[in-house]
């Protein structure tokens, strides 16, 4: 489809085949991003690695990403801490099925999403207090919500995250002054670590603004899927009844899941799939933006078009798909199809040179969540029969260990 949005002439593809042309054939050439007003606060589009080109920054921030930032070695650094935010995150649910009151599940993931990443990028708490999750829910959603028109609160929004961010690098540089300082190998060390070797690559500046481009990148998109994984299985017992089943199997009931487990639990992980292909947090990507005039199928997408890659429509396709709409974990059991972005019907982390490079840390929160919610508690609608696009509010009832 091809449509003109304000000034830009935007190209929407919802085929696999076109995806793969756009994707992997032609993906240097279709590799820039258009950046939204909002992105150019406080000079935000010249550091923000999801929206600016392909350019030298870039490739070094990729690079960063996937050896440090993401690597296995550095989130198994923080894979400890993840498991206390998790405990906690179940304690707080805990105290809901004690007074039998419904848990907002979008809130509690998402402040826990907003601490696991935060745990991650420099070992501490970004949410201290439940009165707090509001306040950067806030701040985060402000930055997502807004993309075409920069209001004056973004601005303000920025300028807190900003804030905050600087006293955590400043606390952090006088805390490597000290002698007796052993590093955690957490994110900021590491980026820390790449700006004293090369002053050139990395800074306080770009390390502020890549911080913030996790973490509007990493909560929201990690919290959505746990929150709508949930509610699918609320609403489809079978799968429901399916996953607990292997839970309590494979790890006990009433057992946290822990990282490790994540590969012994193939249904938990087709539930994770299925979640992704009806609702990608991400339903179009992120826009791609056509270096020269390129030839797709016999049509030029000129110069500076816009490319939406409609990951919603490719999901529900009754072509690809048998019972598009229907939630069936099952689908994805024995197929080889996955989200790595090689299988161009089901791409909700993207493909190409643009994939998303905190996929790894992504993986670990959303099985870890999603099992340890499902396995630890059985779930109740609020109020009955729910629509599953409005925000889940369900009574957890604990499932006692054996
Ligand atoms: C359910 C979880 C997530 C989903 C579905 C998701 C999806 C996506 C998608 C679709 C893109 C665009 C890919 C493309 O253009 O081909 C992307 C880019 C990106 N994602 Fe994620 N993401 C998730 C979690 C995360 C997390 C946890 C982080 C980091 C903490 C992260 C960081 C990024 C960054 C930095 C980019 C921009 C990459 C670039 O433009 O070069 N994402 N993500």
């Amino acid at each position: 489809m091809h449509m003109k949005l304000g000034q830009i002439t935007t190209i929407i593809i919802s085929s696999a085949e076109v995806a793969q042309e756009v994707l992997q054939t032609h993906d240097l050439l279709l590799s820039n991003r258009t950046v939204p007003q909002a992105v150019t606060v406080f000079n935000h589009d010249h550091f923000s690695l999801p929206f600016m080109p392909v350019c030298d920054l870039w490739r070094d921030l990729r690079k960063i990403c996937k050896n440090h930032l993401f690597s296995s070695k550095t989130l198994d650094a923080s894979h400890a801490l993840r498991c206390k935010k998790l405990q906690e995150l179940l304690c707080d649910i805990d105290r809901s099925n004690l007074i039998g009151e419904a848990v907002d599940v979008g809130k509690a993931v998402f402040k826990t999403s907003l601490n696991f990443l935060s745990n991650a990028f420099f070992s501490m708490d970004f949410v201290n207090s439940a009165g707090e999750t509001d306040e950067y829910k806030g701040i985060i959603e402000n930055l997502m919500v807004d993309p075409q028109g920069i209001r004056g609160v973004s601005a303000a929004y920025v300028e807190k995250l900003f804030h905050i961010l600087d006293s955590y690098i400043s606390k952090r540089l006088k805390l490597r002054e000290g002698k007796d300082y052993v590093t955690n190998n957490d994110m900021l060390d590491n980026l820390l670590n790449i700006s004293q070797e090369n002053g050139q690559k990395m800074d306080n500046t770009k390390i502020k603004h890549l911080f913030l481009d996790l973490f509007v990148a990493g909560t929201d998109t990690t919290s959505y899927t746990i929150e709508k994984a949930m509610a699918e299985l609320i609403h489809n017992p079978n799968a429901m009844s399916k996953l607990k089943e292997e839970l309590q199997q494979i790890i006990g009931i009433g057992n946290p899941i822990d990282e490790s487990d994540i590969t012994r639990l193939p249904y938990l992980q087709a539930v994770v799939k299925e979640t992704l292909r009806l609702h990608p947090s991400a339903p179009l990507l992120l826009p791609r933006k056509a270096k020269i005039d390129v030839k797709i199928k016999g049509y030029i997408i000129p110069q500076g078009a816009q490319i939406l890659i409609n990951e919603w429509a490719m999901g529900r396709n009754p072509n690809i798909w048998d019972n598009p709409t229907l939630f069936s974990p099952e689908r994805f059991l024995g197929s080889e199809i996955n989200f790595k972005g090689q299988h161009y019907q089901f791409i909700p982390f993207g493909s190409g040179r643009r994939i998303c490079p905190g996929m790894p840390l992504a993986i670990r929160m959303l099985h870890t969540m999603l099992g340890s919610l499902i396995n630890s508690f059985d779930w109740k609608l609020e109020n009955g029969d729910r629509d599953i696009d409005q925000p889940l509010r369900a009574i957890p009832i604990r499932v006692n260990k054996v």
